[in-house]
């Protein structure tokens, strides 16, 4: 048992919300929690910023990064290569601070092999075809692109058994609240509280 902080996973289909709820619970500043930001082949989206978003690289950059064990997780998704550099996510933890990764699904299998304490939630749409609305609500994507990932959608709200907790994103405010309330459930678990004494009295 250690004095790490929490590592939060936030999944799901893409187009549900993740990135969208996250920044919401920034906003709310419910609890200090530190966001992962992720390294991807894909290019950037008008408005996305390196760093801020995500860390842009090309395949080469990023497999060079899987050479080096550089990655926690990584997997691909719809033609390119997206992962969470380990050593940000290390880091954080070490520093007792909880960290949040929003990544889909086979990246989120490889976290719960490595760190099977965390905390694993599953934002799921309220149907599919608000799914689809979202994404094509958003216009990022191309038609061909949005069939795809509708059609990944499908295999990953499958893989939602996987989780500890599933989320349902009707409505931002409501979402916000239910995974809020997860993660102040989860740091009252007494193997936690008990970590916190350790830490306190020196142990
Ligand atoms: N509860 C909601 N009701 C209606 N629209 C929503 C809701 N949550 C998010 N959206 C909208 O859905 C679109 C997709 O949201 P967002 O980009 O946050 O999804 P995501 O899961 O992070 O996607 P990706 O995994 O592809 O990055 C955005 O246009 C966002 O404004
Ligand atoms: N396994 C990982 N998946 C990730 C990571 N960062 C983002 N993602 C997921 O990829 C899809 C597509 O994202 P988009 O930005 O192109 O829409 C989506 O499900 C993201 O959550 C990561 O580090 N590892």
């Amino acid at each position: 048992m250690s004095n790490r902080g929490m590592l939060i996973v936030l999944s799901g289909p893409s187009g549900v919300g993740k990135g969208t709820v996250r920044q919401a619970m920034l906003e709310d500043e419910f609890r200090d929690f530190h966001y992962s930001v992720s390294m991807t082949t894909r290019k950037p989206r008008p408005g996305e910023q390196d760093g801020v978003d995500y860390y842009f690289v090309s395949k080469e950059e990023f497999e060079q990064e899987i050479a080096n064990d550089g990655m926690l997780e990584y997997a691909q998704y719809v033609d390119n290569y997206y992962g969470t550099p380990m050593k940000y996510v290390n880091q954080t933890l070490d520093a007792g601070r909880d960290v949040l990764l929003e990544i889909e699904v086979q990246g989120a299998m490889q976290v719960r092999d490595k760190c099977p304490d965390g905390v694993f939630i599953f934002l799921t749409p309220p149907d599919l075809l608000e799914l689809r609305n979202r994404i094509q609500k958003r216009g990022t994507d191309d038609q061909a692109t949005i069939d795809k990932r509708m059609h990944k959608a499908a295999d990953e709200i499958k893989m939602m058994e996987n989780y500890d907790y599933a989320v349902v994103n009707d409505e931002i405010p409501n979402a916000v609240k239910r995974i809020e309330k997860i993660i102040e459930g989860e740091h009252l678990r007494v193997p936690r509280v008990i970590d916190l004494y350790k830490k306190m009295i020196g142990d």
